[in-house]
């Protein structure tokens, strides 16, 4: 199989298993949102993808190979996440120029003018960046390594809206020029909801849900309108939660909207992915 496949791959901490039997595969040239609640195993199998740490059970293959101690499948695979693996007094500029040691395919250019729009300086050390400097930093990387696989930890951890809509702006435009798979593990759901094509949803170590974010919104829908009517109509249904503002009321519902019974005056929407997340995921 092309693409990144894991095959029950699971992952223990002592008592908490992180990872239970997990079989998944990212595709070739797609982008990928990869949801969870905290301690949903979403870094683990991150970790993992990128040889980070090892699986107790399963494997992790590129294009059918296992990657794990695979430099040459490595070379295809670059993660962003929390730790900054930079010696600490690198300066931004030869870290640039440190990573296309590594990732040949590294393109400082971009890098360099990419850290201007951003308001980032070159000449800063590493370790001497904000928060929010030190994500911009890393995204940066992300967008300027050029291989097949990148893998996006909390890319947004810490910037303000201008700058989250200038990385999305920036992910969305490389790739409709250079395709590759992107998969964003965030809980920002609204805002990457129309940057994410593919949804994972990962709940204690398990894959729930694996399918195309039009799909999933299709699962669920939204009914507003005269409290009284929406009441009547909701009765007997999957109803997930309700909103009400004086004689107006909403209501959230699972399932197919039933057209035929659809009282005058109610008004149908699709369901946010959010709050479809929320539902999905409650325990
Ligand atoms: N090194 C570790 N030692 C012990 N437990 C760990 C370790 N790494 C992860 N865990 C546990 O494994 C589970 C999954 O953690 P993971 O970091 O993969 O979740 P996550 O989905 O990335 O969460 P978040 O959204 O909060 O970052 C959690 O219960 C976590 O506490």
């Amino acid at each position: 199989m092309s693409g990144i496949e894991l095959r029950g791959v699971s992952k223990r901490f002592k008592d908490v298993t992180a990872l239970d039997n997990v079989t998944l595969n990212f595709e070739e040239n797609k982008i990928y949102g990869l949801l969870g609640r905290n301690g949903a195993g979403k870094s683990t199998m991150l970790n993992i993808i990128s040889n980070r740490l090892f699986p107790d059970e399963g494997e992790v293959l590129l294009d059918g190979q296992p990657v794990r101690e695979n430099d040459m499948a490595q070379g295809q695979i670059f993660l962003i996440s929390e730790k900054t693996l930079y010696p600490e007094k690198m300066k931004i500029k030869e870290a640039f120029k440190w990573t296309q040691e590594f990732y040949p395919d590294f393109d400082v250019e971009k890098a360099r003018s990419l850290a201007e729009e951003f308001g980032l300086s070159d000449k800063k050390k590493v370790d001497s960046l904000s928060t929010g400097y030190e994500t911009i930093f890393k995204v940066i990387l992300a967008l300027c390594v050029n291989v097949p696989y990148v893998f996006f930890d909390e890319p947004v951890l810490g910037l303000d809206a201008n700058h989250r809509e200038l990385f999305y702006k920036h992910l969305l435009t490389k790739y409709g020029e250079d395709p590759f798979t992107a998969v964003i593990s965030t809980h920002l759901i609204e805002e990457v909801s129309n940057v994410i094509e593919e949804i994972v949803i990962i709940k204690r170590g398990k894959i729930i849900y694996n399918e195309s974010r039009d799909e999933l919104l299709g699962k669920g829908y939204t009914v507003s309108g005269n409290a009284g009517r929406v009441d009547s109509y909701i009765k007997g249904r999957d109803v997930i939660g309700t909103d009400s503002l004086g004689g107006l009321k909403t209501a959230y519902l699972l399932g197919r909207p039933d057209r035929g019974s659809m009282p005058e005056g109610l008004e149908l929407t699709g369901m946010d992915l959010q709050k479809l997340f929320i539902q999905l995921t409650n325990e």
